[in-house]
């Protein structure tokens, strides 16, 4: 399945494949599996902070229309930006949000600045992660400072309330250069 991103960063396509269809290395494929959120897990090894890049009302891609189950040219809050670790960006994040789910408790959702998407998804009553797909990007390809190599991301459908939005994260390799990271294991999810 191929998903046309255009975006400031990303390249003008990305292929994702199902989670479960797409053998993972080790360390990697532990990370892009985790379940739980991807904010709590990164504040385990460090000093954790959001960097917004660009935040725009406008049409997603055909493909993330798609996934959404929005009608063509629907428009959506796309949301781009950085998680820091200790002032290091470690994973850049595209996520679109249709403007339907932003209604309501949600409406939090489309006003979070610099704090994290996360924290309020997995917030009581926590977010449901419907589904998860995966990519493989050559970096060399992106406009990212100092990144060079693969790029793994991992998109994710999530339902808030009854309401969907998809978060796209790309981990770069400043997140598997830390001997931490390498080391570290998903925490156990309550119940
Ligand atoms: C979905 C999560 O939210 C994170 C926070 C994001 C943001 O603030 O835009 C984007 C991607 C996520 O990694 C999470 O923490 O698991």
């Amino acid at each position: 399945m191929t998903l046309f991103c255009p975006s400031p960063i990303l390249p003008a396509h990305c292929h994702w494949q199902p989670l479960e269809r797409q053998p993972l290395p080790p360390v990697i494929g532990d990370w892009l599996a985790d379940a739980g959120s991807l904010t709590r897990r990164l504040r385990r090894h460090g000093h954790f902070s959001v960097q917004p890049v660009h935040q725009q009302i406008a049409t997603p891609t055909a493909t993330e229309l798609r996934l959404l189950e929005l009608p063509a040219r629907q428009r959506a809050l796309l949301r781009e930006v950085f998680l820091l670790l200790d002032g290091t960006p470690v994973v850049f994040a595209r996520s679109v949000l249709p403007l339907a789910s932003l209604h309501g408790a949600n409406r939090v959702l489309g006003h979070m600045a610099k704090r994290s998407l996360g924290l309020e998804l997995f917030r009581p009553p926590r977010a449901e992660r419907r589904a998860v797909w995966v990519t493989h990007l050559d970096a060399a390809h992106l406009p990212l400072p100092d990144t060079t190599g693969a790029l793994w991301g991992r998109q994710s459908l999530f339902v808030k309330r009854g309401s969907p939005c998809l978060v796209a994260e790309f981990f770069l390799p400043t997140l598997w250069a830390r001997p931490d990271i390498r080391r570290s294991r998903p925490a156990r999810l309550p119940g």
